[in-house]
């Protein structure tokens, strides 16, 4: 272990990962600090565990489904089993981390970080000298700021929970609570959702919600809107959740209480003051480049970051930016057209590209095509009565503005419009698109 290195990465996650191996692959001397087992949220706490979950999930999804069509029986949801399936891909990411670590060259050291200088990081008593800084120490749940707070769960311990609790009460309404409420409700709980917001998820499209909220009634999710939460009391046989919504009070009862109003850049431990390192609104001032405004020394990437939309993803275009920028110097910057968004509902919906209002507002000249379409193919042979999209295409161009899919195969088809609106495909280029039938795929001509 040195005492001096050319790049100190704060985090561990996806944007550490690809950092800190292109900095080492130029040849520099780089170390690694996380104070979690090594891997970040995407693989331990986030999008991966959730998936391995949403398997279980969907596989009872589809015998509920195709029952009375040549499928007979009742299946559920082994909680501890899938929690154990779960466990067999995180369990072993963190130890694989450190295998990389060390076949790259990468020192690893655990423990929180903290800036004592522009130029200096101190780890678990020890300090760490750095020609250049990457903070990708990634986002944190919101204080909520409510009585009781300390009773409320993350979305890091519903991932590890043991056993299932009968009432689930959600704290918002965007992708945690829209993920996990179908999660836990398909697996036996009753499941509340307590959104502060006048709809769920609002990051996607209003129309293709309202089909999906079909969905959430199935399933028996109580959603109330306009609803915000104000303080959370303990009693014997759990808890109680007061709330708020149209100025009318209401308590719901829940024996697990999980955050799930948003995150915000994880910066509350690094010292950026003793770093020289400047904040706006909460967040990291950074140039053009993903480099702080007061410390040229210092990049970010990913979450922690804050410069596109918190998803892995954009965690990894981040820190090729700024790896870039790091080796050979200023030159990149991010490009954060066509991210694609999936919230892993059962059946899931997805975004692309703009939205109707925003495309509106900004006055651009289009034609909208939106349809619920149960009654094609896709859904009917899947027995599902979600499938719908709605597609933006500008008028003189015919270029994909944008693409909001929610039903069978979307988080996958997604994937194409996100690919048009990057590299700038036509709707006649996807229409003379072969598609292999019968595909989720195969529905885009129609859809433009
Ligand atoms: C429940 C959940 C589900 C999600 N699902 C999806 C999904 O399906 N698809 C998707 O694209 N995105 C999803 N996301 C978002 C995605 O996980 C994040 O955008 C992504 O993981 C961020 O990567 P990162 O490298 O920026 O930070 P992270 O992976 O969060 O890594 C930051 C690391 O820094 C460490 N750290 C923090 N402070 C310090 C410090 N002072 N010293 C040392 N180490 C520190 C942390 O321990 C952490 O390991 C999900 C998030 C959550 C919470
Ligand atoms: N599939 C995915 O890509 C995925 C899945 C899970 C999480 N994530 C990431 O994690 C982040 C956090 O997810 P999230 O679901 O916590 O946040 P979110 O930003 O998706 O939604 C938060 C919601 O909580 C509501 N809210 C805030 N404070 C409230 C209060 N006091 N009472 C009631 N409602 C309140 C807001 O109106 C908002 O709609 C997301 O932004 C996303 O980047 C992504």
């Amino acid at each position: 272990m040195l005492d001096t290195y050319d790049l100190v990465v704060l985090g561990s996650g996806t944007a550490a990962q690809v950092a800190s191996s292109r900095a080492r692959a130029a040849d520099w001397t780089v170390a690694v600090v996380d104070h979690r087992p090594f891997g970040g949220t995407c693989a331990l706490r986030g999008c991966d565990p959730k998936k391995m979950l949403v398997s279980g999930e969907e596989a009872v999804d589809a015998v509920r489904r195709m029952r009375g069509h040549g499928v007979e029986g009742d299946v559920r949801i082994a909680w501890p089993d899938l929690m154990a399936f779960k466990r067999s891909f995180t369990g072993p990411v963190p130890g694989k981390q450190e295998q990389r670590y060390r076949e790259q060259g990468i020192d690893a050291f655990h423990g929180l970080a903290r800036f004592t200088g522009p130029d200096t990081v101190t780890v678990d008593g020890r300090e760490l000298k750095a020609r250049h800084v990457l903070i990708a120490t990634g986002a944190r749940p919101v204080t909520l700021s409510i009585t009781g707070e300390e009773h409320v769960a993350t979305s890091d311990d519903f991932l590890e929970l043991e056993a299932l609790p009968a009432r689930v009460v959600f704290i918002g309404g965007g992708y945690i609570a829209a993920e996990f409420s179908h999660l836990a409700a398909r697996a036996g709980a009753k499941a509340t959702v307590l959104q502060r917001g006048a709809r769920m998820l609002p990051g996607f499209d209003p129309d293709l919600v309202g089909w999906l909220m079909e969905r959430f009634d199935d399933l028996g999710i109580d959603v109330r809107t306009s609803t915000t939460v104000q303080r959370v009391e303990a009693t014997d046989r759990g808890y109680l959740v007061h709330a708020v919504a149209g100025g009318r009070e209401q308590t719901v009862a829940a024996n697990l209480i999980v955050h799930s109003a948003g995150r915000v850049p994880d910066l509350e431990a690094l010292d950026l003051v003793a770093g020289g390192i400047v904040l706006e609104g909460g967040r990291l001032k950074l140039n053009e480049f993903l480099q702080s405004v007061s410390n040229p020394r210092v990049y970010a990437a990913g979450d922690a970051a804050g410069s596109g939309p918190p998803l892995t993803p954009v965690s990894s275009h981040d820190a090729k930016v700024a790896a870039a920028n790091l080796i050979k110097g200023n030159h990149a910057k991010p490009d954060y057209r066509g991210v694609p968004s999936v919230a892993f509902t059962v059946p899931p919906i997805t975004t692309v590209g703009l939205g109707e209002a925003e495309a509106r507002e900004r006055g651009l000249k289009f034609r909208v095509k939106s349809e619920k379409v149960p009654q094609w193919f896709t859904a009917r042979r899947l027995a599902e009565r979600i499938y719908g999209f709605k597609t933006l295409v500008e008028e003189d161009t015919g270029h994909i503005l944008g693409a909001h899919l929610v039903g069978p195969h979307a988080d996958e088809v997604i994937n194409l419009f996100g690919l048009a609106i990057r590299h700038g495909l036509t709707a006649a280029d996807l229409k003379e698109t072969m598609f292999a039938y019968p595909t989720g795929a195969s529905d885009i001509g129609y859809m433009i």
